[in-house]
């Protein structure tokens, strides 16, 4: 055997030639200047090394390329590797040997030598150079810092450690020593000590490094992240696990428990469709791993509460007999052939589609003509639930369509609160005044019911706090309004408009005494007893104690009378018979509110009633002309719009230009100003309706012609004097029949309208189509002038409470066109 101390002396050999035995490493590769324990086995191995023993303790250190062979053969060993000396052997019980090597230096193997007993390899020595250039000294800084940087976030590592390693100066010592102490791959290890060049093994070596520290402190990250995150389920778990412990002593735990087996109960036997089921099982699964008490249990379990109370699949069963349903709405009402007519057309539609994509039905009228209720009656008539939602002063969004569970206190929309109160989702769903719907900055409701109504889009209507598509495609929609103007077009598209114009006198004696008050003697405890109004008595009321369209203050008179001969009964149960008459009806409900029959007591000179039409139906308007002297100014008030202010001036200038024939001073205007004025002057009102009435105002005042007192008109008057016509005429001619009009002057062009005019008022008011102003003031004046010249004299005459009492609130009174 060669000297060994010769070699790693510092004799200046490179490249000597050695035998030794060859001990096949594993998993760990040995550096020069290393010392390593090993645990050695195999029975080649533990020769090998006994062999060392006897041989100044060397042996060649080579890893196997394959760690997993027990038997390796010359192309499985490395065949760069490391001299090392063994240190120490020491014998285990069970055969094994632990043995203690250092490495010295670099080998590589030239030769396997044959040996039955064990590796035995010839090993030429690499020794290296210890000088070192200005690249390897820039480099090994850098590794001693790296170094250094490595050690101070991997406390693992010792200051006695790092201060030996700054010690090292020789660059080629410092990447071996420094090698062995980290944990980098083997194939990184072995690549290491195969570099020759040690410029290049100590670059190679510091971008091991860099990663190693980038990867060590990404690894306490998170390390330090799952300890937090155990740390935080630890606590909860053993709070929740006292909190238990708590109620169970309370006796609390047991109620929760039985709560969400019964929660999981009703889900399990809901009928809902997939969508809905999945996403209660899944609350459900939340809910279970929650502190029961907590707010956000609280809210899971409602909105669990809320899919399963709600009716995905639950219907009443819908009757389709028109017969029966004929007769059900004329049980209910009396009159509204038109409604009744179209509604029954649209359940007989229904019945052969069985489901109904058309149109939804929107009723339009003054208030108490029934719309409310005859929505009830199809109801009635169709077998379905009844419900009603009124969007009066609705302006947030939300109430429509309601909030995102993420809201706190969020709730669903109306539309499907509703559905929850019906149990049902096929009733017949009223939406009442949808004219009075706002919109502000919490978006607009309207565009919300837009998707509600649509039956291109209700099938799956998405309310933002279920989340959840719902079927709306099988209720049965009903709307209400009372003008339609202000029903947001989109909606008004969607919709198909019955008008409910009001009622005439005789229709509401008939409601009256066929509806109204068999109603009200129930409502007030006296049926069965003998209550008799008699047919004047209900007139009288008609006549005297309302002024309305449709018919609710004259079922609240009625009510009215019931209550106080239900007062009497009271007192006196002697008395079970009631006889209501004309002359009783003071005794009840007090002096009458209104004056019936003859607007004006005499025919007056510049005094003209007008109809005016409101929201709650048809109005008289009374317009009032002075002349006085003056410098021809035209004066005009009354709360005008502009647009009825521009129609008295168009009718002052036909005036003017018609001086000669109406024979007046064609001067006039230079000498006299002229006041045109319609009372109530609280009320704004609008429109172009009343130009005719204007200009016969000024007409008779000009001319001091009389008006006649029993005539009405409206139209529009252009300034060549021809009649425009005019809407809501039914609702004007029916104001004048309550007015005790005898005759009623409308536009030429509204004569279409006269078929819906019903018989029993066209009998008794005399309406005449006029074309042209001339005809107007033909029939409105007197031929002759008054003799009272100046009506100024008269001012305190003219009786100006004409309209008094009219409205009892204070309308918005717009005159249409
Ligand atoms: N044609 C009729 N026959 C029998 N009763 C009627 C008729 N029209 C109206 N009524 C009765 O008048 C009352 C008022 O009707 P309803 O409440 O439906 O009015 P409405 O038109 O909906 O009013 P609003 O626009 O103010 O909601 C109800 O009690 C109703 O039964």
């Amino acid at each position: 055997m060669i000297n060994l101390q010769k070699i790693l002396g510092k004799d200046h050999l490179h490249h000597s030639k050695l035998i030794l035995p060859l001990l096949p490493l594993r998993d760990i590769v040995v550096f020069p200047y290393m010392v390593a324990p090993l645990f050695v086995g195999r029975a080649k191995s533990v020769n090998a090394l006994a062999d060392a023993m006897n041989n100044e303790k060397s042996v060649f250190l080579s890893i196997q390329k394959t760690a997993g062979i027990d038997n390796p053969k010359e192309k499985d060993i490395s065949t760069i590797g490391t001299i090392g000396t063994v240190l120490q052997l020491l014998r285990l019980p069970d055969g094994t040997v632990k043995a203690l090597v250092e490495g010295k230096s670099r080998g590589r193997i030239i030769n396997f030598i044959k040996n039955e007993d064990f590796f035995q390899v010839e090993v030429e020595s690499l020794q290296e150079s210890e000088v070192s250039d200005t690249e390897s000294v820039a480099l090994s800084r850098s590794i001693v810092e790296s170094f250094k940087e490595y050690a101070k976030i991997n406390k693992s590592i010792s200051k006695d450690l790092v201060q030996n390693i700054s010690n090292i100066e020789i660059p080629s010592r410092l990447a071996d020593t420094v090698s062995a102490h980290f944990a980098f791959k083997i194939e990184d290890k072995q690549k290491l000590l195969e570099t020759e060049v040690p410029n290049k093994r100590l670059a190679f070596l510091l971008e091991l490094i860099k990663m190693e520290i980038e990867v060590f402190q990404m690894d306490q990250k998170i390390k330090v992240r799952v300890k937090d995150q155990m740390e935080k389920t630890q606590k909860n778990y053993y709070l929740n696990e006292q909190m238990r412990a708590i109620k169970k002593e309370m006796g609390a735990e047991d109620d929760a428990a039985e709560e969400l087996i019964e929660l999981e109960n009703q889900i399990k036997r809901k009928r809902m469709p997939r969508e809905a089921a999945a996403k209660a099982r899944q609350e459900f699964k939340k809910l279970k791993q929650m502190t029961p008490m907590s707010a956000e249990a609280t809210v899971v379990r409602n909105y669990i509460e809320w899919i399963i109370s709600l009716p995905w699949f639950d219907r009443s069963k819908v009757r389709n007999n028109l017969d029966e349903a004929e007769k059900i709405l004329n049980e209910d009402h009396y009159g509204l052939e038109k409604p009744k007519e179209r509604i029954l057309e649209y359940l007989a539609v229904q019945s052969l589609v069985k489901k109904l994509r058309g149109p939804i039905l929107c009723l339009v009228g003054p208030p108490g003509v029934g719309k409310t209720s005859i929505a009830k009656s199809v109801a009635r008539a169709t077998g379905r639930k009844f419900v009603r939602l009124s969007l009066g002063g609705v302006r947030d969004e939300a109430e429509i369509r309601g909030h995102r569970r993420t809201y706190i206190g969020a709730m669903p929309g109306k539309i499907i609160q509703s559905l929850k109160k019906t149990g049902v989702n096929n009733p017949v769903f009223c939406l009442d005044e949808v004219d009075k719907m706002s919109m502000d900055f919490r978006g607009d409701p309207s565009a919300a019911l837009l998707e509600v109504l649509d039956p291109e889009q209700n099938y799956n209507f998405n309310d933002h706090y279920m989340d959840l598509d719902y079927d709306l495609s099988e209720i049965l929609f009903i709307t209400t309004a009372n003008t339609l103007p202000d029903i947001p077009l989109p909606l008004q598209d969607r919709m198909e408009i019955i008008r409910l114009p009001g009622y005439t006198e005789y229709e509401k004696y008939n409601i009256a005494k066929d509806f109204l008050i068999s109603k009200q003697i129930k409502a007030n405890g006296l049926k069965g007893k003998d209550v008799n109004f008699s047919p004047n008595s209900i007139y009288n009321i008609i006549r005297h104690y309302t002024r309305e369209a449709g018919v609710r203050n004259l079922e609240r008179e009625i009510s009215s009378i019931c209550r106080k001969n239900a007062r009497e009964y009271v007192k006196n149960k002697e008395q079970t018979s009631f006889r209501i008459t004309e002359k009783s009806i003071s005794k009840f409900l007090g002096p009458p509110k209104f004056r019936y029959g003859q607007v004006e007591e005499k025919d007056q000179v510049g005094i003209v009633t007008g109809l005016a039409w409101t929201q709650v139906g048809g109005e008289l308007l009374c317009i009032e002309t002075l002349t006085m002297p003056g410098k021809g100014k035209l004066m005009i008030t009354g709360k005008l719009g502009d647009v009825m202010k521009e129609s008295s001036q168009a009718a002052f200038s036909y005036v003017r230009s018609r001086t000669e024939s109406f024979a007046i001073n064609p001067d006039f205007y230079e000498t006299i100003d002229i006041h045109i004025h319609v009372p109530e002057g609280a009320i704004p009102k609008d429109g172009p309706s009343a130009g005719i009435a204007m200009c016969t105002s000024i007409a008779s005042a000009l001319t001091h012609r009389p008006v006649f007192r029993d005539l009405a008109m409206t139209g529009e008057i252009t300034l060549r004097g021809r009649v425009l016509p005019i809407g809501g005429l039914k609702e004007k001619i029916l104001a004048a029949h309550r007015g005790g009009i005898k005759k009623v002057l409308i536009p030429k062009e509204n004569e279409k309208d006269l078929k819906d005019i019903p018989a029993s008022i066209s009998r008794q008011v005399e309406i005449v189509p006029v074309d042209h102003m001339d005809e107007v003031l033909f029939h409105a004046l007197h031929s002759k002038k008054s003799i009272e010249i100046n009506p100024v004299k008269h001012d305190r005459d003219i009786p100006i409470e004409i309209m008094s009492g009219k409205t009892e609130t204070p309308v918005h009174s717009t005159i249409i066109n």
